[in-house]
């Protein structure tokens, strides 16, 4: 950039004192910890499961949508004990305003639904891919970050809208190859719980945190459940009542030791039935054990899982009817989930599904000599302007040079720019996967 300066090779008596080099203060390449960089690699692979996300979401008829990654703490503030509130990443900001990088997207989608209000017509079917937040502390080594797709609709009171959703992941796993017999939902009811709870007239607003104990049932020992349940007000009784009626694995069995009356058998026969319907039986199991970890469910929950059982719930979700008017707004229900980056991507590699994606263009051009460089940079936009992808050689290099990239970005053509071609307004052309090679006009380019 025109030289000058201390540094610039010039010495002696004229020359300008040496400017002090830029102190250099050499910093941490990596990522903060928790978090990761995305090189052309991953950003491949991971573009490519977004795709897909997307199109299944616009087979489903839904509407994309997006949040701020910072939201307001009290979004999030909820008093049920859970994971993702102990782990909120969350501060003050400049403006002394308690903010919070978003740890899931449906409180703000929520948000948005009442903030738009009656401008909306129901059913709304959205769905949002985002960057959600955790501070955990790396003891675990665990990611603080992961990207999350979420498909909820909102208006529905119906489990049609539970078994559409399911119906929706069902055919995300089957596009990517996944199939019934790698992965499976186990799927249940909150509503069980609430059955058992009432008899033992344990008060509604301890049903969160009494679902948010349960969920540790696999992570925590038994005897500590037991505690945490009774240290919130949960009998003895009701106590060995719950940890029973979650051991239950079929609906028949469900339906003897709570009855057929309730909502929760009702609710689950008409789901299993619309599984049929929709052709995805073989993925559902009912299992009363799943409640999910967060405080806003109030009915159908469900969980996909590594039928290995080597994974994490690969996602998540289920009805959240109150979860709009704890927020101030109507009483709509809803229902959704949310579907992590992360564990689909280790459930690929354990399968070998992991798709082989490549950079790749259409063309390499390249100038023969420097005082083509401009004829070379007119090919290229002829190229481009026909909607052809170029990587247009930006320097005099060597052909080995030349053809080694060429190589490397998979271009199925080498375009060359010669002097005496040039002159006769002819370019040269090889195609690269055969070796044919020939001189073709310019406005026959294509
Ligand atoms: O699934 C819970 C969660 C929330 C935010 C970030 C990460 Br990593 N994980």
């Amino acid at each position: 950039n025109g030289g000058g300066g201390g540094g610039g090779g010039r010495s002696g008596a004229l020359a300008p004192a040496p400017v002090a080099a830029e102190e250099v203060q050499k910093i941490d390449v990596n990522p903060p910890k928790g978090t990761r960089d995305f090189p052309p690699e991953e950003m491949r692979l991971r573009n490519w499961l977004f795709r897909n996300f997307r199109e299944v979401s616009g087979l489903f008829g839904f509407e994309e949508v997006d949040f701020p990654v910072l939201e307001s703490e009290a979004l999030f503030v909820r008093k049920a004990g859970e994971e993702i509130r102990d782990q909120l990443y969350c501060f003050e900001d400049r403006g002394n305003r308690r903010v919070a990088l978003r740890p899931e997207l449906t409180p703000s989608l929520a948000r948005l639904v009442i903030q738009k209000g009656k401008s909306l017509s129901l059913p709304v079917k959205w769905f949002a891919v985002g960057q959600c937040w955790r501070y955990e502390r790396m003891t675990r080594g665990r990611r603080r970050e992961h990207y999350q797709w979420n498909m909820d609709i909102i208006g529905v009171p119906e489990v049609t809208a539970e078994a559409e959703l399911i119906s929706s992941i069902v055919t995300f796993f089957k596009r990517i190859g996944i199939t019934a017999s790698d992965v499976g939902f186990k799927v249940s009811s909150r509503k069980v719980l609430q059955e058992v709870l009432s008899r033992y007239s344990i008060r509604d607003e301890l049903f969160g945190k009494v679902c948010i104990i349960i969920d540790k049932i696999e992570k925590i020992p038994l005897d500590d459940i037991k505690k945490e349940l009774k240290s919130v007000g949960v009998s003895t009784e009701a106590v060995e009542q719950l940890l029973q009626v979650l051991s239950i694995k079929s609906l028949t069995e469900l339906e003897e030791i709570v009855g057929d009356a309730g909502e929760a058998v009702a609710e689950l026969k008409q789901l299993f039935s619309l599984a049929d319907k929709f052709g995805y039986s073989e993925w559902i199991q009912f299992d009363a054990s799943i409640v999910r970890g967060l405080a806003y469910y109030t009915g159908i929950v469900f969980e996909g899982f590594d039928r290995e059982g080597k994974l994490r719930a690969i996602c998540g979700g289920g009805r959240y009817d109150r979860l709009l008017s704890t927020f101030g707004g109507d009483d709509i229900p809803a229902c959704g989930f949310g579907f992590g980056d992360a564990v689909v991507v280790e459930l690929l590699k354990e399968k070998g599904l992991l798709p082989e994606l490549s950079l790749q263009v259409d063309n390499i051009v390249c100038a023969l000599d420097h005082d083509l460089q401009g004829a070379a940079a007119t090919v290229a936009s002829i190229l481009r302007d026909k909607g052809q992808s170029v990587d247009l050689v930006l320097e005099n290099k060597p052909l080995k040079w030349v053809f080694k990239r060429a190589a490397r970005i998979n271009a199925d053509r080498l375009i060359l720019v010669g002097s005496s071609e040039w002159q006769r307004g002819m370019v040269s052309v090889k195609i690269l996967s055969t070796g044919e090679q020939r001189e073709i006009k310019l406005d026959e380019l294509e």
